[in-house]
């Protein structure tokens, strides 16, 4: 069989994975991933995304499907395979007192590589850890300790990263920094893959975007289309009185009248343009309705999840 196309430095094929209880937790997963992409795996609880990354990483026995980490095949050659895998952690489980040089250092040598003074400190620097070099472990901020894994992950000069939940139990402003993180990273031409339940984390770091639920992967799009797609609001008018019929002049896409004619449902984009919202209430003053209240609802996660579940079935 042929190595993977040099572009895809992932290639995850037909993969499925049933555990040893007889539950099936991923179902015929296939997914390319091109070099240098940032790609955020995206699902509620329970999905399948530590199944599928400890599959790739060699944690989970892969029996069904194939997998390739720059051409190496995860099973019939795993240590070239997981020497191009850097794969960071929630936690810091090293040696507190060690100082991040160090500890960073180690972890390019449990990959076999030697050691490489210029590697170490191009990793800092990028993480923007240099000064902190020296600083024993336990003297960092949480949001430099979250570098220093990363640095880990990155000391032995991975193809691809992998995050697994990089903001899980972190306040917003560590949120912030672990995403600017990851933009860095892109312009320094890192390939990630990131797992995630936040929509919005996906939206702020990926450039493509892929939904896994219920062990299948049931969408993998660019970033900017999945938004488009996900990204409808719906607006509630509530009316003073009801009303039979939609008034001639106000009918357009996306408006309808519900609820016993008690309310107006006006679904639309918010990645458009125009909005179509200030028109709809001019014209909805002009034609004489006195409006009540007005709410705005955006898709949760859940929704999108049951939209593109039923779209899919
Ligand atoms: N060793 C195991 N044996 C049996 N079932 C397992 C095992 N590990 C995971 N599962 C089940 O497989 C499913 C997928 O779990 P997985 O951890 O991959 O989901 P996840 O998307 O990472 O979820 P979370 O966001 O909660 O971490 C779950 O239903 C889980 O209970």
């Amino acid at each position: 069989m042929s190595a993977a196309p040099a572009q895809f430095i992932l290639d995850v094929q037909n993969v499925s994975k049933t555990y040893d209880d007889g539950f099936k937790a991923l179902q015929n997963i296939d997914l390319q991933i091109r070099k240098g992409e940032i790609f955020a795996l995206l699902g509620p609880n329970g999905a399948g995304k530590t199944t599928l990354i400890s599959l790739i990483c060699g944690l989970a026995q892969l029996k069904e499907g194939t997998i390739r980490v720059d051409g190496h095949d995860v099973v019939k050659d795993f240590r070239a395979a997981r020497a191009k895998i850097g794969l960071v952690p929630q936690e810091l489980t090293t040696d507190a007192f060690e100082t991040v040089h160090n500890t960073v250092a180690f972890s390019r040598g449990l990959f076999g590589k030697p050691a490489d003074d210029a590697v170490i400190e191009r990793t800092l620097k990028a993480l923007t850890l240099w000064d902190k070099r020296d600083n024993q472990l336990r003297t960092l901020s949480g949001g430099m300790k979250r570098r220093v894994l990363i640095a880990k992950a990155l000391a032995h000069e991975p193809e691809v990263l992998f995050l697994d939940e990089p903001t899980a139990g972190v306040d917003v402003s560590l949120r912030r920094e672990m995403w600017n993180v990851v933009g860095e990273l892109r312009e320094g031409g890192v390939t990630v893959i990131l797992t995630t339940h936040y929509i919005e984390e996906a939206e702020e770091m990926a450039d493509r975007i892929g939904v896994i639920s219920g062990g299948r992967l049931i969408v993998v799009e660019e970033k900017a289309e999945l938004m488009r797609k996900l990204g409808s609001k719906d607006l509630t008018i509530v009316l003073q009185d009801p009303i039979d019929t939609l008034p001639a002049g106000l009918e357009r896409d996306g408006l309808s009248l519900e609820e016993g004619g008690r309310t107006l449902r006006y679904s639309y984009d918010t990645q458009a343009e125009r909005t179509g919202i200030a028109r709809l209430m001019s014209d909805i003053a002009e034609s004489g309705i006195a409006v009540r209240d007005v709410e705005t609802h955006q898709s949760t996660l859940e929704d999108i999840f049951v939209n593109l579940v039923e779209q899919n079935r």
